[in-house]
């Protein structure tokens, strides 16, 4: 049957295109074969059920983070809900961990683009965690090679060639383990419509992840458990009661056990350091723990305090793990897990390895290794890299210190963490703002939008790893800093941060990231567009609440042109 576009016409475009589209499914990104082997009828069929069946509790629910963002505009603090006291007190456990992923010591994560996904299967880490957020610009063309890389993946076939370097990559005979983290529930997908309703991305690239890999997955990889996950970006746990619903579902319609799908679900927002508990009794029998995500913890923390002028953060660098605040999170997290018999894991350090110079590689390398070995010492069962150059040393610090145990679930209760209170997790953290800080916010936000833009989702900055999160740092830091006139007082000039000072650094660091890449390059990437979004996002009024969503529709390309995008 000929597929029907919005309003149930059939879509003329789709027609075209030549996708074999499901009842109600309109795609209007571009045609390509090789997407066409993910983009099949069954495929579309299962993800239009998902929507349906979900899109209300996801509007519902988005709705809720609008009312809590308003209870916290007018003065309210995050905290721990009376109301699901006895989920917290209660003796319950998480169903036991899968054996094919008991140990997790190092996860080196990346974007789902086709070398990185080989190198990083390959590359020693426990698991690899496949990355359709943070790390990805969601680009029609990004989405749906991802899919396919993905689907070559677990089929094992997959393999790529480098012509410049005439050199071809295949996986080894041991690899990685692979975790999938889909977009938050607030992005949509704007290439797919369902029903007349861009599609919620997440269940976008859950549903044809799932569709076409879960029978590969639980043979080849998960040792009859699996497709695993991580979610991101999750505030409350009704939003992960929605994930269970839909892991229920999907393994329904595959007949396959209830319990296979496990999720690792991403601490990274304020209020869900208070529902931890609770996030966890949702996801019972389909989770694998809790990450602390702690690029958007600190950018959450900068969000739900956007109208408390009290509490401003110091400069980015100085928002490091060993703030109370954020020490506090990671102690509570793994109290939290260990207690409901799952994975506590750790972050990712944003230092990469530096080719070019050896003494600052040195430096950075120590700085990896300082935070993982507080990090495992504190309890975490493994953590994050972000780069395979450090996964040696990582692993080193890990294997040092849990030594042949798989992990600490049993051995590491931190049941001092109990006593962590609500003001513990608030914390103001310490530190001073400078003049240097602005600059770096500015010159780093506006190169990462510029990357973004034209497709890649994290780039090396100044020898460091940055993404979605940590511009989004950036980025609302420099907001809240114009918001209320802060003083930069850390370096002793005593400026006050003004739409007019602002001004000057966006033009400054412009010329200077245009002198550090060169006017060719400069000229032939979107900096100008980029330093337009981004200076926008930071004098805004009212705080956009992603940028990422505010940026969506400069990466919307509709087949065939002209076709209205969001
Ligand atoms: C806040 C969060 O959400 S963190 C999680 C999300 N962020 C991420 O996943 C970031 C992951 N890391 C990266 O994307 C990259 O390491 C970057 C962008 C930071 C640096 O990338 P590059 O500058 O290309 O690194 P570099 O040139 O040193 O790469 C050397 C080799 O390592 C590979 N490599 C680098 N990082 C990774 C990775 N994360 N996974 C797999 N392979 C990788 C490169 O493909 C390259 O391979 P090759 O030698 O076969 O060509
Ligand atoms: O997703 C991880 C984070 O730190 O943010
Ligand atoms: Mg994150």
């Amino acid at each position: 049957m000929m597929s029907l576009g919005t309003n149930g016409y059939a879509s003329p475009a789709a027609r075209k295109m030549g996708y074999d589209v499901a009842e109600g499914v309109d795609i209007r990104g571009r045609y390509d074969e090789e997407f066409a082997r993910i983009l099949t009828k069954d495929a579309l069929r299962f993800v239009a059920e998902l929507q349906r069946e979900f899109r209300n509790h996801v509007k519902y629910a988005m709705e809720c983070r609008k009312e809590a963002k308003m209870r916290y505009n007018a003065g309210a603090l995050p905290g721990f809900d009376p109301a699901t006291r006895c989920v917290r007190e209660g003796d319950w456990t998480c169903a036991a961990v899968p054996p094919a992923v008991a140990d997790r010591r190092v996860e080196i994560t990346g974007p789902v683009e086709r070398k990185m996904i080989i190198n990083a299967l390959n590359s020693g880490a426990k698991v690899f965690m496949a990355d359709f957020e943070d790390a990805l610009s969601p680009s029609w063309e990004n989405l749906m090679r991802g899919q396919v890389n993905l689907k070559d993946a677990v089929d094992g076939t997959i393999s790529f060639r480098d012509q410049a370097r005439n050199r071809v990559y295949k996986l080894n005979n041991q690899i990685a383990k692979l975790f999938v983290r889909p977009r938050g529930w607030h992005l949509p997908e704007a290439h797919m419509f369902i029903d007349g309703e861009p599609a919620i991305g997440c269940l976008v690239d859950f549903g044809l992840y799932f569709y076409h890999n879960y029978a590969a997955f639980c043979r080849n990889q998960g040792a009859g458990f699996g497709p695993f996950f991580y979610l991101p970006k999750m505030e409350h746990s009704r939003e992960a009661r929605i994930w269970n619903n839909v892991f229920e579902k999907a393994e329904k319609m595959a007949g396959i056990e209830n319990g296979s799908i496990r999720a690792t679900v991403l601490i990274e927002t304020l209020p869900a350091v208070f529902q931890m508990d609770e996030i966890l009794y949702e996801l019972r029998d389909h989770s694998v723990g809790l990450n602390c995500g702690r690029w958007d913890y600190i950018f959450s923390y900068v969000k739900t305090f956007q109208a408390h002028p009290d509490r401003l953060l110091p400069d980015r660098v100085q928002v490091g793990m060993t703030q109370q605040f954020m020490r506090s999170y990671s102690d509570l997290l793994i109290r939290t897990c260990h207690r409901r018999g799952v994975h506590a894991m750790g972050g990712m350090a944003a230092q990469i390895p530096i080719r070019d110079d050896p003494a600052a590689n040195e430096v950075a390398l120590e700085l990896v290794k300082k935070d993982k070995l507080r990090e495992v010492r504190a309890g975490h069962d493994g953590t994050w890299a972000a780069h395979p150059g450090l996964i040696p040393a990582i692993m080193e610090v890990f294997n040092s210190n849990m030594g042949n145990a798989p992990n600490q679930i049993q051995t590491m209760k931190r049941e001092d963490a109990a006593n962590l209170t609500e003001e513990d997790l608030l914390q103001r953290p310490r530190g001073v703002r400078t003049m240097e800080g602005l600059r770096l916010n500015t010159r780093v936000g506006i190169q990462y939008v510029a990357a973004w833009l034209t497709g890649t989702g994290s780039v090396p900055l100044y020898n460091l790893m940055e993404d979605a999160a940590t511009a989004e740092i950036s980025r609302v830091q420099n907001w809240q800093w114009l918001k209320y006139g802060v003083v930069l007082d850390g370096d002793g000039l005593g400026v006050k941060v003004s739409l007019d000072l602002f001004g000057r650094v966006v033009e400054e660091e412009m010329a200077r990231i245009e002198r550090e890449i060169g006017r060719e390059k400069f000229n032939k990437g979107m900096y100008k567009e980029a330093s337009k979004i981004f200076t926008r996002q930071c004098t805004t009024p009212m705080l956009d609440d992603f940028l990422t969503l505010d940026a969506y529709n400069n990466i919307v390309i509709h087949h065939p042109k002209g076709s209205s995008r969001l």
